[in-house]
């Protein structure tokens, strides 16, 4: 069969693309698609370390028989229980009944609440240290809590010095022919693994920190995660933005303006600050209508820059309800290490600005840089001079760290 990978020798890579959903998660688009990466040792054992999504385990059934050549299956590695990961592990299962399936005590009670039918007389539990023996290849397990659920645990191949990483240090993005990092340009990469991080994995940054640490004494030669591209080169590169996004540090000094508006007041107020903060010296503004980006890219570029200004109008009292969602989730992933700007529009007892200093108020950890801007209706210069100070305290503050 055509597009058969191999990583090692004896450990092939039986993953595949998916351009054809829309959203992920049923919410996030993917413009470059995502991939569903599984992987095959064959050994005198034979081992399935994670399946793929619904709709393209045929593929993945395809390409595994090829591999197998007649063989049959000894083991199903479950990393993560995800339906993006267990979609196809139905039919694995009906296809190869022998097969024993490895997973922790926290999968199996997940499985069976997913696939009733699974047949708990091949479950094979193991925990932390564990070793599975494959023949030539040595497999260990790591067990990884909320990377990023509780089941999720890694599995590390002793022999080759492959870890199985699962969701971590995956990314969107369809495989477009480069499968390993030293196949693509990354840059091409960089923001849909960021996109990835901080959307699915954002919330659980001290865990992935954990993680960090648990795997550091491992000589890693390869990092095999269950989405977007394999490592086996610049594998320092990868774990380094793991590192520095799990901390919620940002990479960049540039800043986002994200903003709500119905009728085109506070987008005014938008273009002024950005303006002025590129009078200011500062390269990088990236200024995003809540109403027509996707939360999910916005949410990646907040994790890039030191600096967030938010605005939006005033709407029964409260937030513009397109704004709302976007605190919410940058609230319950706890943003950090940022600098803030508030900003909005009203016309009679307001309720935007309100609710933007409520969402900042419940964060610890930021920096407000000058006292937040609420005009009523079009702005005056005397309103424009006081949005231009929030674009000149932020550029002041982004500037002290260079
Ligand atoms: C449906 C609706 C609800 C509103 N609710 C409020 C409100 O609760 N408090 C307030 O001060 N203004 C309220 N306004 C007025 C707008 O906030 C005000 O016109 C503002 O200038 C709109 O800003 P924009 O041009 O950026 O959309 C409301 C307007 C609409 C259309």
């Amino acid at each position: 069969m055509h597009n058969l990978v191999k990583v090692t020798d004896s450990v092939y890579w039986v993953g595949a693309n998916d351009r054809k959903t829309e959203r992920f998660e049923n919410y996030m688009p993917l413009p470059m698609g995502v991939a569903y990466n599984s992987y095959v040792i064959k050994d005198e054992k034979t081992c399935v370390i994670d399946t793929v999504e619904f709709g393209v385990e045929g593929l993945f059934m395809e390409k595994l028989e090829c591999v197998l050549d007649g063989k049959d299956l000894d083991y199903i590695v479950v990393n993560h229980m995800e339906p993006d990961h267990s979609g196809g592990l139905r039919d694995l299962m009906k296809k190869y009944p022998n097969a024993k399936v490895v997973g922790n005590a926290k999968t199996f009670p997940m499985m069976k609440a997913f696939i009733h039918e699974a047949n708990e007389e091949n479950f094979h539990i193991v925990k932390e240290g564990d070793v599975l023996d494959l023949g030539h290849h040595k497999l260990t397990f790591a067990m990884m809590p909320m990377v990023h659920w509780p089941e999720s645990m890694v599995t590390y191949d002793t022999t080759e010095k492959i870890l199985f990483s699962n969701d971590a240090f995956g990314s969107f993005g369809a495989l477009d022919g480069g499968i390993f990092d030293d196949e693509v340009n990354f840059d091409f990469y960089e923001d849909e693994m960021r996109r990835y991080y901080a959307n699915i994995v954002g919330k659980y940054g001290m865990q992935v920190q954990n993680a960090i640490k648990k795997l550091s004494p491992l000589e890693i030669k390869y990092i095999c995660p269950s989405h977007g591209i394999v490592w086996r080169t610049d594998i320092k590169r990868v774990i380094k933005h793991y590192d520095y996004w799990s901390r919620l540090e940002p990479e960049s000094e540039g800043v986002v303006i994200v903003y709500g508006t119905m009728y085109g007041n506070t987008a005014k107020q938008a273009n002024a600050i950005a303006r002025e903060l590129s009078a200011q010296g500062i390269k990088e503004v990236k200024v995003y209508d809540a109403s027509k980006t996707d939360h999910s890219f916005i949410l990646s570029d907040i994790w890039k820059y030191k600096g967030l200004i938010i605005g939006s109008c005033s709407h029964n009292n409260a937030l513009y309800p397109k704004v709302q969602p976007l605190l919410h989730k940058l609230q319950n992933y706890g943003l950090k290490n940022r600098y803030l700007g508030i900003f909005g529009n009203m016309m009679w007892s307001g309720g935007g600005v309100r609710g933007i200093q409520a969402f900042a108020d419940a964060l610890n950890g930021n920096e407000i840089v000058a006292e937040a801007v609420e005009v009523r209706g079009n702005p005056t210069l005397e309103d424009y001079e006081k949005l231009e100070n929030i674009a000149r305290a932020m550029a002041e503050k982004i500037k002290s760290h260079r």
